[in-house]
């Protein structure tokens, strides 16, 4: 596929203009050959998931799978797809069954319209899927396999899912080619992934360094401040360009968000923060689903500019204009906090990611420290059996 008609695709599906850098660029032309199998890892909001989704779409008489680790994260895909009036569906518990019929009867057709289906490991492991799946294999209907936050492929990877090292099987005799992506790969993951997706030798890897430039880091230890609360509202001001008499910046759509450890201090946190005049709201797992949609669309929409939630809140949150991503407390450790607080900036403009630190929360990452070192010795203990 030449490199005129992948830049018209660009703009065409996708309605951007350019490449977002020259690595999105180089990836996306050496998937659409679909010669190798790839390895993208590129920080967070470089755009990855462009990397798949064209030649996805640019191969438009096969189809895409891909795997992804969270539901909320693939309705957001395909939502987005769905917007550019891309075809794309998922397979999962929640779709109703005209739904799940209509997808299979798609996927089974002879040319389907379907151009990307996404699953989550744990439906790639059903007998269901299974069928599809060879199904579209022996048909030569598949244009490739995407292995989303492939670092859960690895027991090292902060977000180990033992689904998917399953996923490896399904490339036994496939000659599909598997495009894996992460943002998030120290070498050991690095190997872990191109061992149990089955990579091939020659797999090519479009990786660059995980900085971000525009991200500004600092910490603060709430128990040396006058005033904690004041001090996150001079911050919020500050990131946010507001006055202290304005309640909501006057751009509309810059916005931040506060990572809170448990769902108590997401509620109080949200209380005290109105009280000082920020219109805030929060997002937790206890909350309604009615509620966290609103919740989550209000802060979307540029309603209420400040959300503080747990970590459930983030997977798939693609908002271009967050200026700041707070921790009230310390993150569990470096790679879910890189991936937490590469929720900021995303535009590329500069954006603030600060930690407000206790020293009591020290014991909580001593307990962290100890869980990671007790896996990481029983992994060398297994690897020592084998
Ligand atoms: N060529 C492009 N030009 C402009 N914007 C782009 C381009 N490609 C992707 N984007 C935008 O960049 C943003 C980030 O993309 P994406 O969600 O794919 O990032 P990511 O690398 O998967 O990040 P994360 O690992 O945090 O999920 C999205 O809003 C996307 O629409």
């Amino acid at each position: 596929m030449d490199e005129v008609t992948i830049q018209r695709g660009l703009s065409t599906h996708f309605k951007f203009e350019e490449f977002k850098s020259e690595l999105q660029k180089n990836a996306v032309v050496e998937i659409c050959q679909r010669k190798n199998d790839v390895l993208v890892s590129m920080p967070t909001g470089s755009g990855k998931s462009l990397c798949y989704q064209l030649p996805a779409v640019l191969h438009s008489d096969k189809i895409t799978i891909v795997f992804s680790p969270l539901l909320a994260l693939i309705k957001d895909q395909i939502d987005h797809l769905l917007a550019l009036k891309i075809r794309a569906a998922s397979l999962n518990s929640k779709i109703t069954k005209p739904e799940r019929e209509m997808i299979i009867a798609d996927l089974k057709s002879t040319s389907p319209n379907t151009r990307l289906l996404y699953v989550t490991p744990e439906q790639a492991a059903t007998t269901t899927f299974k069928v599809l799946y060879n199904n579209l294999h022996n048909f030569n209907k598949l244009a490739y396999l995407v292995v989303d936050e492939a670092h859960c492929v690895s027991e090292w990877g902060h977000d180990f899912r033992p689904h998917y090292l399953k996923l490896g099987e399904l490339r036994d005799n496939c000659n599909v080619p598997c495009i894996a992506l992460t943002a998030t790969a120290s070498a050991e993951v690095t190997k872990d992934i191109i061992s149990n997706l089955r990579l091939s030798k020659d797999h090519r890897t479009f990786k660059t360094s995980c900085f971000r430039s525009n991200l500004f880091y600092d910490v603060f230890y709430p128990n040396m401040l006058e005033d904690p609360y004041k001090h996150l509202r001079n911050f919020i001001h500050e990131c946010l360009k507001m006055k202290e008499e304005e309640s909501l910046p006057k751009h509309k759509k810059s916005c931040g968000i506060i990572y809170c450890r448990t769902r108590e201090q997401t509620e109080v946190l949200m209380e005290r923060l109105n009280k000082l005049g920020i219109k805030t709201l929060c997002y937790h797992a206890g909350l309604k689903t009615h509620e966290r949609l609103e919740f989550q669309d209000k802060w979307q929409n540029g309603d209420v500019p400040v959300i503080c939630a747990t970590i459930s809140f983030g997977m798939g949150v693609d908002k271009a204009t967050v200026r700041f991503v707070v921790h009230w407390g310390v993150p569990k450790d470096p790679a879910s906090y890189y991936q937490e607080s590469g929720r900021a900036g995303r535009d590329g403009k500069p954006s603030k990611c600060r930690v407000y630190y206790n020293r009591s929360d020290s014991k909580a990452v001593e307990f962290h420290l100890s869980q990671d070192l007790g896996r990481a010795g029983s992994k060398e203990s297994r690897k020592k059996e084998s």
